[in-house]
């Protein structure tokens, strides 16, 4: 059986149409575009390329986009004036500091500055306390995209075992309370779990947020389930060349799954989709509170 391969790219494209209709009914209302700004501390090629991408994203759903970069030198206390600055301007919608930071910086003390109306990474633990206890709050976006390649394979999540392999703040665990909410039976998996495979092979829908390629091998999929690869891992591909793959071994998950996301081209381009969505959310929300 060869599974059906779910195109992240495509549905991108279709929920980037959904967040132009909303951002053209905001501009209507409210007579200004809904703002993101993105702060990248420092230069990591893959960063640049990331938050560049985010900004012109965002620019083309009509949006506007701003990308702030600080040197990566910059102390602490000078990113936490930008963010605070950030959240008390009117015309800024959304925040989004890029991650990792450099050393040096305190993640959690800077994520934690955001303000939770304006956090459309869903990384504040207000927003990841709302979402834990199935209440209104900003979703992390790479979840909200997991969550939609599934509605896109046709998944019945009620009642269906899940299996979240890895916990995160980023990915598993917010994945996890989703598929909870949906009434899905939730194992989260990660290092240490003892036989994983065979805790694997009894899910349904399997998502693999790890970071490890080739973690999730042909025999650990149970035939039908479908499968989630939230990996991304850049590898050698021999040639003197790299190439970028998820958790999963594609290839033999493929012969035995009913529906497998690809990578690169499955969970990427739904995590930049879902920020836009995010941000147009928050946008809304926060103009209607006023
Ligand atoms: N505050 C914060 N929020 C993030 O959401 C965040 C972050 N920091 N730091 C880094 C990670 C990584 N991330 C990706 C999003 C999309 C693709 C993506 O679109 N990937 C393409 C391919 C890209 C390529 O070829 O390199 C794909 O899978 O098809 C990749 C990576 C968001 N992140």
């Amino acid at each position: 059986m060869a599974a059906r391969i779910l195109d992240g790219k495509a549905l991108a494209e279709t929920v980037r149409a959904e967040v132009r209709v909303s951002v053209d009914a905001f501009k209507a209302k409210y007579g200004r575009a809904p703002g993101l700004e993105v702060i990248l501390v420092g230069d990591d090629p893959a960063s640049q390329v990331y938050t560049r991408n985010k900004e012109k994203a965002s620019n083309e759903v009509g949006m506007r986009g701003r990308l702030h970069v600080l040197p990566a030198a910059t102390p602490e206390d000078e990113v936490l004036a930008l963010v605070q600055r950030l959240n008390a301007d009117e015309a800024t919608d959304g925040i989004l500091v890029q991650l990792p930071l450099p050393k040096g910086l305190r993640e959690q003390r800077i994520l934690d500055a955001v303000s939770p109306a304006k956090d459309v990474d869903g990384f504040h633990p207000i927003n990841a306390g709302l979402l834990a206890s199935g209440r209104p709050g900003l979703v992390p976006c790479t979840p909200r995209g997991c969550m939609r390649l599934l509605a896109l394979a046709g998944a019945t999540l009620k009642g269906a075992r899940a299996v979240v392999v890895g916990r995160s703040n980023i990915v598993g665990k917010p994945v996890a309370q989703l598929l909870l909410a949906e009434h899905a039976t939730v194992t989260i998996a990660h290092s240490r779990t003892e036989d994983l495979a065979a805790v694997c092979r009894e899910a349904d829908i399997l998502v693999a947020a790890v970071g490890k390629a080739d973690l999730i091998r042909g025999d650990f999929v149970k035939p039908g389930a479908i499968v989630i690869d939230v990996g991304m891992n850049r590898i050698d591909a021999g040639n003197g060349k790299t190439k970028l793959v998820g958790d999963v071994t594609f290839a033999e998950a493929a012969e035995v799954a009913s529906a497998i996301t690809p990578v690169p081209g499955g969970v990427g381009p739904m995590t930049i989709a879902y920020l836009l969505e995010n941000t147009v959310t928050a946008a809304t929300a926060r103009m209607e509170k006023r």
